[in-house]
C-alpha cells in the first residue's frame, strides 16, 4: 500500500524518484530510442539517370510520385499487363499510374517494390526525405 502511494506521488512528481528509479527510466528511454532508430531508415536516393538503366523485361524500374520501384518480379503478375508498365520502364510513370485510378490495394502493394527515391533536385511532388519502416511502409 505504502509502495503504491509512493509510486503515485512519484508519478505526479510530488516526491522525487530514487536514484535507481531514475536510472531505470533513463534506460527505458534509451532503449525506446534505439528501437526507433532501428525501425526507421532513410530510403536510398536513386537518380533518374540510374533509373534509366533499368528498362528491360528482366530488369524494370519505374518512378511513381518521386519514389523508385523495382517492378521486375511484378511485371507478369500486374493485373493491367506487363506491357503498360514496360512503356514507362526506366522512366517516370506517375501520370499513367495516376490516370489508371489504382485502388487502395494496388497502392499498398507498391511498397513491396519500393527501392528508393529521387534526389531532392529531381523531385516534382515531395520536398522532404522519406523514412521507411523496416517493414517497408513509407512514412
Ligand atoms: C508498383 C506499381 C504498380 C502496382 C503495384 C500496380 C498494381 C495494380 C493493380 C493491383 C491493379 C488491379 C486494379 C486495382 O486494384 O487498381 C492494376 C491495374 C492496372 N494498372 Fe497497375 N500497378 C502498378 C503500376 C502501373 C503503372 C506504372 C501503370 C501504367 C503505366 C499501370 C497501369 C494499370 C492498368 C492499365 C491497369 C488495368 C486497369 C483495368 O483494367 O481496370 N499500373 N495495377
Amino acid at each position: 500500500m505504502t509502495t503504491s502511494i509512493t509510486t503515485l506521488l512519484q508519478a505526479l512528481r510530488i516526491v522525487p524518484l530514487s536514484q535507481a528509479e531514475k536510472k531505470a527510466q533513463q534506460k527505458t528511454a534509451a532503449h525506446k530510442k534505439a528501437l526507433t532508430d532501428r525501425l526507421c531508415e532513410a530510403l536510398p536516393e536513386i537518380s533518374l539517370d540510374a533509373v534509366a538503366h533499368h528498362d528491360d523485361y528482366s530488369d524494370c524500374w519505374v518512378v511513381i510520385y518521386d519514389r523508385v520501384y523495382d517492378v521486375t518480379t511484378f511485371l507478369q503478375d500486374h493485373p493491367g499487363g506487363a506491357d503498360v508498365i514496360m512503356d514507362y520502364a526506366g522512366r517516370d510513370a506517375t501520370l499513367a499510374f495516376h490516370g489508371t485510378g489504382h485502388s487502395r490495394d494496388a497502392i499498398e502493394q507498391m511498397r513491396d517494390y519500393l527501392i528508393g527515391e529521387l534526389p531532392q533536385n529531381e523531385r516534382i511532388f515531395r520536398a522532404t526525405n522519406s523514412q521507411v519502416l523496416k517493414s517497408g511502409i513509407p512514412e
